[in-house]
């Protein structure tokens, strides 16, 4: 007996499964469909994919061999690949009985990524790639029928794509789709083109009108409405009526003039497809939608348990034309009851779209972490342990932003994202985390001209100067090339001992400065210039084109110059010539590091949703903590990683740190027991594979224990550090859009330099820096501060006791040492600080000034007004003396001291500054140590 499926053909309707399964194909469930129910097509939608791929490991070996062959693909295109296979196999399921039909039937659809419901030219373009890849004559590309889709099928059409258009709930979108058709095909006509080939449908949703207006019933109900017995007789009427309703139109339209000219020259009508047939409430008949919905030249896309229930028990009557009265009747009742059916349409088309872009979020989201599994450790990996209102507030912020399309609208250059600002200009990091701001052919023959030299030195600050340090300090030279110096200071001792340890005539020196204008660099440049007799052919300039540091280059004849890109603000500009020209000059290989930052930029791409995108999942911890009072992001590493956080510290300060809020990074505490931790803190933990991390992990765990939040991060190996880089650009672009600031202006560092510039030129002028009085000195040590501050005490210890006395919960205390930097100083503001965090357990930072100065600075300056600060100063000797200037390197790093306490004063801070006069920094750790002491 034929099954009462395929009878549907006798009523002129044709059943078509609205349902794709990898598995399911494989094993001949479709073509058994065909040949059992008569089934001649098929349909599948986002979410049909979402359920197929995401859940299950039908998929995993193409997946796995996809991203061995193409180890750059997308999520996206990985995500395509496995669907268009599925439609490829759909299609040839099909073609005999496309074949037998004459092209009337046997087609497969698939739909156009959601993401492109608004924009008409996407889909268009979007739609014609697909045609041209799937390339089988029975298939049907899916558009929706919204405001942005109706031209966009027109145009299709008229380029001769068959086209099933999708989300259809209204008498109107639906007018409007036909509309689209005939013109398409009379465009074609138009120009000489076949159009009897040009196969297309209409897809008409049903059971979801019920759902949406029952719900509507449902609520005036609970109201005592007087026409409650007039709305409960609609319950379950209205998306048949509406449907037959549609039908109706259909065939007058196929009736009229218009339509039979282009009949007349072979075209075949547009059918109406019932979809979204399943019965949803669970009361109804759950072939309800088949059953009334029979009647010919349409099509009936049924889900698998629809398809199984009416072969089992469907009614065959030709029911579609029947009752067309009462369908009016139902229309109109839906009318005059206010239940505003066109709105409802509205709502669901709206609805349907943002339905299927979940749908298509949750497949990529698999597709995503399927690949994480794949790369394994080829991907850093990251496991956050956060308490849990945190851990709420974040994950309902992920979904936020899901739904806000934050992954997209970040790489789109969105600025809304942010503070509709400049931030749309500041975004050419993306690009160069994929390593296309570089010449990996220009570096390789740079990194063969360095292996000449025994030695390099950098000069430069903040951004041309932390990551090219993390690069040496983690990765380190390789062998037969130079050693790197990085010079980012004015301190006589430190820019002695590099002058000290190199051999200028076997030096390459690298002055680095995007602007070119940096005070520190271009004094460090015009020391070393001299000291190197003046010889280009061992300089080269990383800078930006047309800066100040450009044209000495040139004028100079110096061996290289490595143009920056204007669009990538300094602390984000490490995967740029700034970090990955001193990289070649170490002897790495830049193509291979790409390489290996690869996955993480693929990871956090536009398209892989933001819960399993490892830098904007990261941005929505930092922002939400921040956001919280967790606003000291403290960076703990396993030993060979220890150099990083100089750099991230940067990243994280000067790009949140402005308008009162804020992160403010603390690198390089010494841990220290749990209890001593406020609620202040969010923990960052990098671990390097073979690296001595145990101590590290037992303290993680303490943390955890405590109710601390945590972040772990673990990598394969150093190299790895590049797909850090990266995640943390990100996060922090993210955590800026969450905290509510621009991340890549940095307001508050210029006014430093401003006061700095206003001392050192009274300096030129008059030989001497500005008088100042100590409101205390001892001769061992004198103390300033703003005299509005209420300092006190009568001795040294008082007045150190009263000044760490201030901090309170969710306070900082930062040490700001004009000194050298080095292991011994180090050391010795590590131990001061660990003796804060144990006596005050607020949270410690610690800077050597001016290099902070053009990173944390910012956040001190321009951040949460909750800094402690104790600046340290001493007179420089010996002192180096700047050649044609009055002024000494000594000079200018106590003017830079200066000038930055004024500005913290200016802002609110709470300052202190010790001049060692006699004291040596050891004696000031004594008195401190007295201090804290009760
Ligand atoms: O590369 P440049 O222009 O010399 O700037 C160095 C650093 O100074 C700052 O502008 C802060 O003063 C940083 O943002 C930057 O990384």
């Amino acid at each position: 007996m034929a099954s009462r499926v395929r009878k549907l053909h006798d009523f002129g309707q044709a059943p078509w499964l609205d349902f794709v399964d990898r598995r399911f194909l494989k094993e001949g469930g479709l073509q058994r469909l065909v040949e059992e129910d008569g089934v001649t097509g098929v349909t599948s939608n986002p979410s049909i994919f979402e359920k197929a791929i995401a859940h299950g490991d039908a998929y995993d070996a193409q997946l796995l061999a996809l991203l061995q062959s193409r180890p750059g693909t997308s999520i996206t295109q990985a995500y395509e690949a496995l669907a268009v296979q599925d439609i490829q196999d759909a299609a040839d399921t099909l073609q005999p009985v496309y074949e037998r039909l004459n092209g009337t039937d046997g087609y497969v659809s698939l739909e156009v990524s959601p993401y492109l419901a608004e924009s008409t030219e996407e889909t268009v373009a979007e739609a014609q790639r697909l045609w041209r890849q799937i390339d089988r004559p029975n298939l049907m590309i899916k558009v929706p029928g919204t405001q942005a889709g109706v031209p966009a099928i027109r145009q299709l059409i008229e380029d001769g794509i068959n086209i099933n258009v999708t989300l259809l709930f209204g008498q109107q979108s639906y007018a409007a789709v036909a509309m689209a058709f005939v013109e398409g095909l009379e465009a074609r006509l138009a120009q000489g083109q076949p159009i009897d080939r040009i196969a297309s449908v209409a897809s008409f949703f049903v059971s979801r009108i019920d759902a949406a207006i029952d719900r509507k019933i449902a609520e005036r109900l609970k109201s005592a409405d007087a026409e409650a017995e007039a709305l409960t007789g609609l319950r379950g009427q209205v998306a048949i009526a509406n449907a037959k309703l549609a039908y109706q139109w259909y065939l007058g339209f196929v009736a009229s003039e218009r339509w039979q000219a282009l009949a007349e020259r072979g075209a075949m009508p547009q059918r109406l497809l019932w979809a979204s047939t399943g019965t949803k409430d669970p009361s109804y008949p759950d072939t309800l939608y088949v059953d009334n919905l029979i009647g010919p030249e349409t099509v009936n896309t049924l889900p698998p348990k629809t398809m199984d229930a009416f072969r089992d028990h469907g009614t065959l009557a030709p029911s579609l034309t029947a009752e067309v009265e009462s369908a009016r009747r139902i229309l109109r009742e839906v009318d005059r009851l206010g239940l505003d059916l066109p709105a409802v349409a509205d709502e669901l088309v709206r609805d349907g779209v943002k339905q299927f872009a979940d749908a298509a979020d949750a497949l990529l989201g698999a597709v995503a972490a399927k690949r994480s599994a794949i790369v394994g450790d080829g991907l850093n990996s990251m496991h956050e342990a956060l308490p849990r209102e945190l851990d709420e507030a974040v994950e309902a912020r992920l979904e936020r932003m899901r739904q806000e399309s934050w992954s997209r609208r970040l790489w789109a250059g969105d600025a809304t994202l942010w503070t509709g600002g400049e931030e749309a200009k500041w975004l050419g990091w993306l690009a160069a985390g994929k390593g296309e701001q570089i010449d990996p052919e220009a570096l390789k023959a740079l990194g063969a001209q360095a292996a000449q030299y025994r030695s390099a030195v950098l000069l430069g600050m903040g951004g041309s100067s932390l990551g090219p340090e993390v690069l040496a300090e983690i990765v380190g030279p390789r062998s037969g090339s130079p050693m790197i110096h990085v010079l980012d200071t004015t301190d006589p001792k430190q820019i002695a001992a590099v002058a000290a340890a190199i051999d200028p005539e076997h030096t390459l020196f690298i002055v680095a400065s995007k602007s070119g204008s940096t005070m520190e660099p271009e004094l460090l440049r015009a020391y070393f210039w001299n000291l190197a007799g003046q010889d280009g052919s061992r300089f080269i300039a990383i800078t930006d084109p047309g800066s100040r540091l450009a044209k000495i280059a040139h004028d100079h004849g110096y061996a290289g110059v490595f143009l920056g890109d204007p669009t990538i603000g300094g602390r984000y500009s490490v995967l740029s010539v700034f970090g990955m020209v001193p990289a070649a000059v170490m002897g790495m290989d830049v193509a291979e590091f790409f390489a290996r930052v690869a996955p993480m930029v693929q990871s956090c791409a536009p398209d892989a949703p933001p819960a399993v995108n490892p830098g904007v999942r990261l941005g929505a911890i930092l922002g939400e903590a921040a956001n919280r009072g967790r606003d000291k992001v403290t960076v703990l590493t396993s030993p060979a990683l220890r150099a990083f956080g100089a750099w991230l510290e940067q990243l994280l300060a000067e790009s949140t740190g402005k308008q009162g809020r804020g992160i403010v990074p603390v690198d390089l505490e010494p841990p220290v027991p749990p209890a001593h931790y406020g609620s202040d803190r969010l923990f960052v933990l990098l671990s390097l594979s073979g690296d001595d991390h145990a101590r590290l992990d037992a303290h993680a765990d303490a943390l955890v224990t405590a109710g601390q939040p945590v972040v772990r991060i673990a990598l394969s190996s150093k190299e790895m550090i590049g797909q850090e880089f990266f995640r943390w650009e990100i996060a922090t672009a993210v955590a800026g859009a969450v905290i509510g600031i621009d991340p890549f202006d940095q307001p508050d560092v210029e006014d430093a330099k401003i006061r700095t510039r206003v001392l050192i030129d009274a300096y030129e002028a008059t030989g001497s820096l500005a008088p100042e009085t100590p409101f205390f000195e001892d001769g061992r040590v004198a103390f300033f501060g703003p005299a509005d501050r209420g300092h006190s005490g009568d001795n040294a210890v008082q007045i150190l006791r009263t000044h760490l006395a201030r901090p309170g919960p969710g306070d900082y205390v930062g040490f700001l040492l004009y000194v050298e930097r080095n292991p011994a100083n180090e050391a010795l503001v590590a131990r001061m600080r660990e003796r804060v965090v144990k006596a005050r357990h607020v949270a410690t930072v610690a800077g050597f000034g001016p290099r902070f100065l053009h990173s944390t600075g910012q956040a001190y300056k321009g951040g949460p007004r909750s800094g402690v600060f104790l600046e340290i100063t001493r007179t420089p000797d010996p002192d180096v003396p700047i050649l044609g200037r009055k002024a000494s390197f000594g000079t200018v790093q106590l003017a830079q001291a200066r000038g930055d306490l004024d500005v913290l004063a200016s802002r609110g801070q709470r300052v202190l500054r010790a001049h060692l006069q006699s004291a040596s920094l050891s004696d000031l750790e004594e008195l401190l140590d007295e201090a804290l002491r009760n």
